[in-house]
């Protein structure tokens, strides 16, 4: 028998209830994840990104097809999938330390309350925002508050870290830094790792693999490209590389030839 991958979606398809009847968003789609990859998911605004990785979180229910992870079928959220996503969705009333301990409180059974503190205070030292323990989201750049919304979602230990396009509103720079925080995190912790994300440099400079969908309706993956660059990577480095290049230009080959963005055909 086949062993299954430590993430396993099989034969997903999720309709939805509409006025004009069932839209049928993903159209049987199987995707199988290693322990520790880093997997990007690319495509077309509308294409069923947000719905397959809202699958994984338990916040869709498939109408057909099964997620297991580890072995285990999926049909709720739980904090062993950790979100993040665009919107930092700090609670604005507490500080940068209350809202990582927020997490850390539903996840961290057998911890006492100073070792709490310290793994709060060690998540943020990750994403190195220490220095802000004491600030309120509202004083915070949009480019910190995403590091305080990684370090609230790592503080969770998660089975799988799912990022819902995390830097999708950050200005170019910010977001630079922010994916050299990513990669560093990835080096440490090896996290298993599902990312949205629309920016073809970002998707082939942090992920294993590249997952291009089809335009939808009824989307489908349409190629499943891994990245030859070996990881730990540093952007520097391996921008020049041949494998870089090949990379990129397959995804913007795929984005761009294969399956051109619908909004612009309407034009
Ligand atoms: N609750 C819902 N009811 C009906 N249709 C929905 C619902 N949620 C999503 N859709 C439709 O499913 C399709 C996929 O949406 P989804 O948000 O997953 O796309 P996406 O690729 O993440 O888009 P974007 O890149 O713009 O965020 C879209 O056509 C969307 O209108």
């Amino acid at each position: 028998m086949k062993q299954r991958s430590y993430l396993a979606l099989e034969g997903i398809t999720v309709e939805f209830p509409t006025k004009a009847g069932s839209f049928c968003a993903l159209d049987g789609i199987d995707l199988e994840v290693e322990k520790g990859q880093f997997v990007a998911l690319i495509g077309h605004s509308g294409c069923g990104k947000s719905t397959l990785l809202n699958a994984v979180a338990g916040l869709v229910k498939p109408t057909r097809g099964v997620i297991l992870l580890d072995g285990e079928a999926i049909d709720k959220p739980g904090p062993d999938r950790a979100v993040v996503f665009q919107d930092h969705s700090l609670l604005p009333w507490l500080t940068v330390e209350e809202n990582v301990r927020l997490a850390v409180d539903k996840t961290a059974g057998g911890k006492n309350k100073a070792e709490r503190k310290d793994w709060v205070m060690h998540n943020l030292d990750l994403v190195q925002m220490a220095h802000a323990a004491t600030k309120r989201p509202g004083e915070l750049s949009g480019g910190m508050k995403q590091r305080v919304g990684i370090a609230r979602a790592i503080a969770m230990n998660p089975r799988v870290l799912l990022m819902d396009e995390p830097f999708g509103a950050l200005d170019a720079l910010t977001r630079a830094a922010l994916q050299d925080v990513v990669m560093d995190l990835q080096a440490r912790l090896n996290n298993t790792v599902l990312m949205i994300t629309h920016d073809v440099d970002e998707a082939v400079l942090l992920a294993d693999r590249v997952v291009m969908m089809t335009n939808g309706p009824a989307a489908r993956i349409g190629e499943d490209l891994t990245v030859r660059p070996a990881r730990p990577r540093s952007r520097l480095e391996v921008i020049d590389t041949p494998e870089y290049a090949e990379a990129r230009s397959a995804v913007i080959h795929f984005l761009h030839e294969r399956y051109r963005n619908p909004a612009t055909l309407a034009a």
